[in-house]
């Protein structure tokens, strides 16, 4: 049997800081199988950046351990591509240069068709004509959406998302769900996708996992059995606003 795509058993995270440890993660245990969509929802400050940035390789955990595919996690892999809460593009680098620099940085060439997907990708989240422009005459939401289709580029097997959509208007938020989802149908892959968003959560993903507060943990693990293609007549259904009722009530609760 393969090993599942993403493996944390007993985790945890110490942070050193000027006025002494900080223990963000404790005992953080799951698995996330090949091809699932995993939201993770839970306070400010309980982790859950701090759980990406262990799996993308530019943490190593304190105790416990996290596996990909099987493997401990040493170093940041070309399988794994992460979108950042803020997306850090290069400055003097046009947007279309910004999407394939992954590509140059890995292989040292961008050949034609590596700028052919480029355009795809920023047309699908809606760039189409701002190719040639600089970051900074860009939005930040559109700035945000840039670094989405950086990190699509590579079409890895692995996509953490950290809070990927915080910085657009709700219904470029909503467009830009949908067409995610469009794009994990299409090309599949394992999605951790962190958010702030209860609905949000509930319409992309095939899990919740709730994170208590500081030191986080998995507090619930929740299944959404809700039928793909999810669309727009979704975001109405009854089974949505019953996970969404459930999931404040818990969060609610764990907030008191
Ligand atoms: N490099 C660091 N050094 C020291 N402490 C850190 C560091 N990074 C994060 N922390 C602390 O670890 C805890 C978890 O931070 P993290 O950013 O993972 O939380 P989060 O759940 O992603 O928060 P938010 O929802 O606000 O983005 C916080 O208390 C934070 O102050």
């Amino acid at each position: 049997m393969s090993p599942p795509a993403l493996s944390f058993k007993a985790m945890g995270q110490v942070y050193q800081t000027s006025s002494g440890p900080l223990e963000a993660l404790r005992a953080v245990s799951f698995d996330v199988s090949r091809h699932q969509f995993v939201a993770v929802l839970g306070p400010s400050g309980c982790g859950k950046s701090t759980l990406l940035r262990s799996i993308a390789g530019l943490l190593p955990p304190t105790s416990g351990s996290v596996d990909v595919f099987g493997h401990p996690v040493t170093e940041p892999r070309d399988d794994v591509g992460i979108v950042f809460q803020k997306p850090t593009l290069l400055p003097w680098a046009s947007i279309e240069d910004n999407v394939v620099f992954p590509i140059r940085h890995k292989t040292g060439r961008v050949s034609a068709e590596d700028r052919v997907r480029a355009r795809e990708l920023l047309a699908k989240v809606g760039l189409a004509g701002f190719e040639k422009r600089l970051p900074s005459e860009l939005s930040g939401g559109m700035q945000q959406r840039v670094g989405i289709a950086r990190a699509l580029h590579l079409n890895p097997d692995i996509l953490l998302m950290d809070e990927p959509f915080s910085a657009l208007d709700a219904l470029t938020r909503e467009e830009m769900g949908f067409e995610l989802l469009r794009i994990w149908e299409s090309q599949p892959k394992t999605v951790l996708f962190i958010t702030h968003s209860i609905s949000e959560a509930v319409l992309l993903a095939d899990r919740v996992l709730v994170m208590s507060g500081r030191p986080g943990t998995v507090a619930e693990d929740l299944a959404i059995d809700i039928p793909r293609p999810r669309g727009v007549e979704t975001t109405g259904s009854k089974a949505m606003q019953d996970y969404s009722g459930y999931l404040r009530n818990l969060l609610l609760k764990r907030e008191a």
